[in-house]
């Protein structure tokens, strides 16, 4: 058997990163390089993912020694921002290493790719640097971009998301008691996931997003104005066909509700009505933010840079 590649990842103490642990753990050709943390620093990391079957231990490296250290992919689950001295240490130290990045930092730049492999696989198959999508945005993309020949305006998406969305800073959305018992707006004109669904879709979208109780699980209802009158089915067709071969995107026929797709590793998409005069569909999409709105959608990409299938170490 060959030797597996070595994954770094920074960050390794946040909701993304426990969840990149276990995929990572549990991947037949990878194997956890570090994990960093500070607050974590000398715990074990199999504490919270005993998936990884070594003593490996949380550890407080600068970008210098993440740079310096033997890996050939670094993944940064980092708050936006927070990633930029890792990035200027591997491109100065080690420009071969590949990068995968969860924050929003490098989605509006060209020299990343951009890595919603169900529309831009051909874009990320080898590149060493890849931005991963926001999760409301995967959601959002995967729930208008069939349709978007038959459009006319912009779409306007309903979106609701668990708390573990806004990660583990203290901040209002993700304040658990103050969510008992209650849906929270935010951000309600602006929100950077409708910049980003806009950009890569092509195509302006509206965008408000809501927070609810559970930790994790997110819901997108889209309203897709149609340039001409469509039968709910030809809705639905086109999605059927749009998504065929798509492992991690599933097609049912009523709207999937939100625990549809919590703990889900793909996005599940239906509902596919349309109004009685054909002016416009409602489209559904269900996925857990922590998965395919994050770490599922880095092993795809670090899969696809790597030159591996896409789907291996996943569970599709
Ligand atoms: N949560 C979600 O549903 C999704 C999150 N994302 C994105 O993924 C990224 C990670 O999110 P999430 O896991 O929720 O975040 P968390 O807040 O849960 O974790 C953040 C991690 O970053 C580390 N960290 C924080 N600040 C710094 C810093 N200045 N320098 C170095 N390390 C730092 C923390 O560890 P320590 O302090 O111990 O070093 C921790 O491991 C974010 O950009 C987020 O927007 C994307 C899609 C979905
Ligand atoms: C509930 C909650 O706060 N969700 C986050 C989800 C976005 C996210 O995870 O951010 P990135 O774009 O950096 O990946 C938000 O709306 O900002």
């Amino acid at each position: 058997m060959s030797e597996p590649y070595l994954i770094g990842l920074v960050g390794a103490r946040g909701h993304t990163g426990a969840e990149l642990l276990r995929l990572i753990g549990g991947h037949p050709e990878l194997m956890l390089a570090f994990a960093v943390s500070r607050e974590w620093a000398g715990r074990r990391v199999n504490e919270i993912a005993p998936e990884i079957l070594d003593d490996c231990l949380f550890e407080a490296l600068t970008p210098e020694e993440v740079g310096d250290r033997r890996a050939d992919a670094v993944i940064l689950a980092l708050p936006d921002g927070a990633g930029a001295d890792y990035v200027a240490a591997i491109q100065k130290r080690a420009p071969e290493k590949i990068i995968i990045d969860l924050s929003a930092d490098y989605r509006f730049d060209d020299a990343w790719a951009y890595g919603l492999p169900e529309l831009f696989r051909h874009r990320i198959a080898g590149k060493r640097r890849i931005a991963n999508p926001g999760c409301y945005a995967t959601a959002m993309q995967l729930a208008v971009a069939p349709l978007l020949d038959h459009l006319d305006g912009p779409p306007s998406l309903f979106g609701v998301s668990g708390y573990s969305g806004a990660g583990t800073t203290p901040s209002p959305r993700n304040d658990a008691e103050r969510l008992k018992d209650n849906l929270m707006p935010y951000a309600l004109a602006g929100h950077k996931h409708e910049r980003e669904a806009s950009r890569h879709l092509g195509r302006t979208v509206r965008f408000t997003p809501h927070v609810h109780p559970a930790f994790r699980g997110l819901l997108v209802t889209a309203h897709l104005p149609l340039a001409a009158p469509m039968k709910a089915e030809e809705v639905r067709a086109v999605f059927i066909k749009a998504y065929k071969d798509e492992p991690l995107v599933s097609i049912i026929d009523g709207p999937p509700e939100l625990k549809d797709g919590t703990g889900r590793a793909g996005v599940v998409i239906g509902g596919f009505a349309v109004s009685a005069d054909g002016d416009h569909a409602v489209v559904v999409a269900a996925e857990d933010n922590l998965l395919k709105g994050a770490s599922v959608q880095a092993i795809q990409n670090l899969n696809l840079a790597l030159g591996l299938d896409e789907f291996v170490g996943l569970p599709v």
